[in-house]
């Protein structure tokens, strides 16, 4: 089954939101991701990326349009109880607790398991981040900035869910642990975790994306293939600079 046959596993139609109900900064978007799907959504700085997927996580208000998982409306489910429906929202931020181990991270996360399952599960996570295994009593505030986003991430898969939205992990981050970040996202994919990922990192996240969405100006402006994307004339005037994007010949 191609990508384009899959269930939708996570879509918006018309959604509106924002900090103050007069100010909208996501202006009306449909988007949708098939089960599966790795999309980024990319757009130039303050574009809204980052509220349009707090609005879908339930930590912006929604002023009007929808957001469903599946089939299931999920726009007025509260932020802690999107969990349940299989909806995982890493922040760009305050993503772990600092003050504790990384164990008791992922316990905590795992709380709202059945007490039975908790064991067997982060056995499950530390078996696919071995940085985390090889040393679960260690304050999470002593990691590097690529363990943290790790932790983070590993905190958010505890419950197994279906999709994980991701804001810009690789915020502050080198090079060399992006592509490290980057490629542990996509075998977290590959395992059939649906992913949506707002970057700034526009070619890291296109070589890892499936799909692309642009939102400019809180509106979905553009969309396609993450490998045509990255030799689109927009994303270069967005990105690099390119503010006179060339001509086709005869234009
Ligand atoms: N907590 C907040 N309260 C009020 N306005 C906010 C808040 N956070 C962001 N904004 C405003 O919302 C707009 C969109 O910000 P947002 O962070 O969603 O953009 P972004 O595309 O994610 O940008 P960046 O890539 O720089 O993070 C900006 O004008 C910003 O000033």
């Amino acid at each position: 089954m191609t990508a384009s046959d899959r269930p939708v596993a996570l879509s918006t139609k018309a959604l509106v939101a924002g900090y103050e109900r007069d100010l909208p900064i996501v202006r009306g978007v449909d988007f949708a991701i098939r089960q599966g799907e790795l999309v980024v959504v990319l757009g130039p700085n303050g574009a809204g990326k980052s509220t349009f997927v707090k609005a879908i996580a339930g930590l912006v208000p929604v002023h009007s349009g929808t957001a469903s998982l599946g089939a299931a409306d999920i726009t007025s489910v509260p932020a802690h109880e999107k969990i349940r429906h299989g909806l995982a929202f890493v922040p760009q931020t305050e993503n772990i607790f600092a003050t504790l181990s990384i164990h008791e991270n992922l316990l905590l996360a795992a709380n709202i398991l059945p007490k039975e399952r908790r064991q067997e599960r982060i056995a499950a996570l530390y078996g696919m981040f071995p940085d985390l295994a090889a040393r679960p009593s260690l304050r999470a505030g002593q990691l590097s900035g690529g363990q943290r986003q790790m932790l983070a991430v590993a905190r958010a898969l505890v419950v197994e869910p279906s999709v994980l939205i991701l804001d810009e992990p690789s915020a502050g981050l080198s090079p060399k642990i992006v592509a490290e970040v980057f490629s542990t996202l996509k075998a977290i994919n590959e395992t059939g975790v649906t992913i949506v990922l707002v970057e700034q990192n526009v070619k890291a996240a296109l070589a890892i994306a499936d799909r692309a969405v642009i939102l400019v100006e809180g509106l979905l402006r553009h969309e396609g293939p993450a490998a045509t994307l990255a030799d689109d004339p927009i994303v270069a005037e967005l990105y690099l600079g390119a503010r006179h994007v060339p001509k086709a010949a005869g234009q």
